[in-house]
């Protein structure tokens, strides 16, 4: 079938970390639609090169792009940076019908049958069941829903800030409308949450096909040790047994099937730049993921806002050039 999709995102190169992993946990179980990834311009020439051994398109999106009066409506909105660069997906119209993935999910069977739902399809959130979570659905390319959907986050903004709470807003009869588009829970089952229904992991548990890992912490922030094939905790974070089971498949899945992938392109040493924001450490004993912290020149910053790669949900956001300002002007 190549008129369908799984599309996922990555707007950066540890997310990207992410998309590759999840690719491949696609590529594991009969493959029969296209995969795309959507990026964002700070995503480094080598993710692009690595997803692009991976996925079938890497389509890079650009909020600078979008219609003027959307653009300009933007700028006074800037934490709705990353939602939009969600909605773009509506965009690929050379696909009648596309499943979502976020980057944080891991698919553990074939899922083609959520190709015979329609839009707009979507799993329970586990923290509030009348909304759905929207790091898996099901969708229908469409630049006219595409313009809504942007025109409703302009007029409406979003309760949570970001996608979920514009996408349930926009599709607000999904809890009530139509049976057919709750998909089961084992199609975005989060296995990190606080609450957790244990004798219904039991017993329902070993079905899930597609696994999220929602929240702050996510797979690449542990460590693994490929020798005892162990996931080591960080800081605070404890999980549970069955999340355990999930992260050494994650990492599992990392090491062999996409480690691999920057070996072929660069002579592999022990300590590999990724990108301009990531670093690999591999060791016989420990495996990492690290985040560079790298501080940009005056000249590179200027460089980047003149190409128009601003940085809005971080140090270029509204709120911290008004402490900037605000420190200047005292
Ligand atoms: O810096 C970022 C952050 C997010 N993403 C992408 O956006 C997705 C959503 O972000 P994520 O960190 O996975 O959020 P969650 O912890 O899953 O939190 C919830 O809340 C988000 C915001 O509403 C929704 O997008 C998610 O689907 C929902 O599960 C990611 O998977 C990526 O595909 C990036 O590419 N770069
Ligand atoms: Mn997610």
């Amino acid at each position: 079938v190549t008129d369908q999709a799984f599309v996922t995102l990555a707007t950066n190169d540890i997310y990207c970390q992410g998309a590759l992993v999840l690719g491949q946990s696609l590529r594991r179980h009969r493959l029969t639609r296209k995969l795309v990834v959507l990026i964002t311009p700070q995503v480094s020439s080598l993710l692009r090169v690595i997803l692009s051994k991976v996925f079938d398109e890497v389509i890079e999106v650009n909020l600078i792009d979008s219609a003027d009066y959307i653009h300009l409506a933007f700028l006074k909105r800037p934490e709705l940076g990353l939602t939009l660069t969600k909605l773009h997906c509506w965009t690929l119209t050379h696909y009648s019908k596309c499943v979502f993935l976020d980057a944080d999910t891991l698919v553990l069977s074939n899922v083609d049958e959520l190709f015979d739902r329609g839009e707009f399809s979507a799993a329970p959130d586990p923290g509030w069941p009348d909304c759905f979570n929207s790091g898996v659905f099901v969708f229908q390319p469409s630049l006219h829903t595409h313009k809504l959907l942007l025109q409703h986050a302009m007029e409406h903004g979003s309760f949570d800030g970001a996608d979920q709470g514009l996408l349930n807003s926009f599709f607000r009869n999904w809890s009530t409308a139509d049976i057919h588009k709750h998909l089961p829970f084992i199609y975005n089952l989060s296995s990190n949450t606080m609450y957790t229904y244990s004798p219904a992991f039991k017993q329902f548990g070993s079905s899930a096909k597609v696994v999220h890992f929602l929240g702050s912490t996510k797979p690449w922030n542990y460590k693994y040790n490929p020798q005892s094939g162990s996931v080591l905790e960080q800081g605070s974070a404890s999980s549970s047994q069955h999340q355990v089971v999930f992260l050494h498949l994650w990492w599992t899945i990392y090491q062999n099937n996409v480690l691999p992938l920057y070996k072929s392109v660069q002579a592999g040493g022990t300590h590999a730049s990724l990108g301009h924001t990531v670093d690999l450490a591999v060791s016989v004993s420990q495996i990492s993921i690290e985040e560079k912290v790298k501080e940009l020149s005056p000249e590179e910053e200027r460089r980047k806002w003149e190409e128009g790669r601003i940085d809005y949900m971080g140090k270029d956001a509204f709120a911290r050039i008004q402490e900037k300002l605000d420190r200047f002007l005292q």
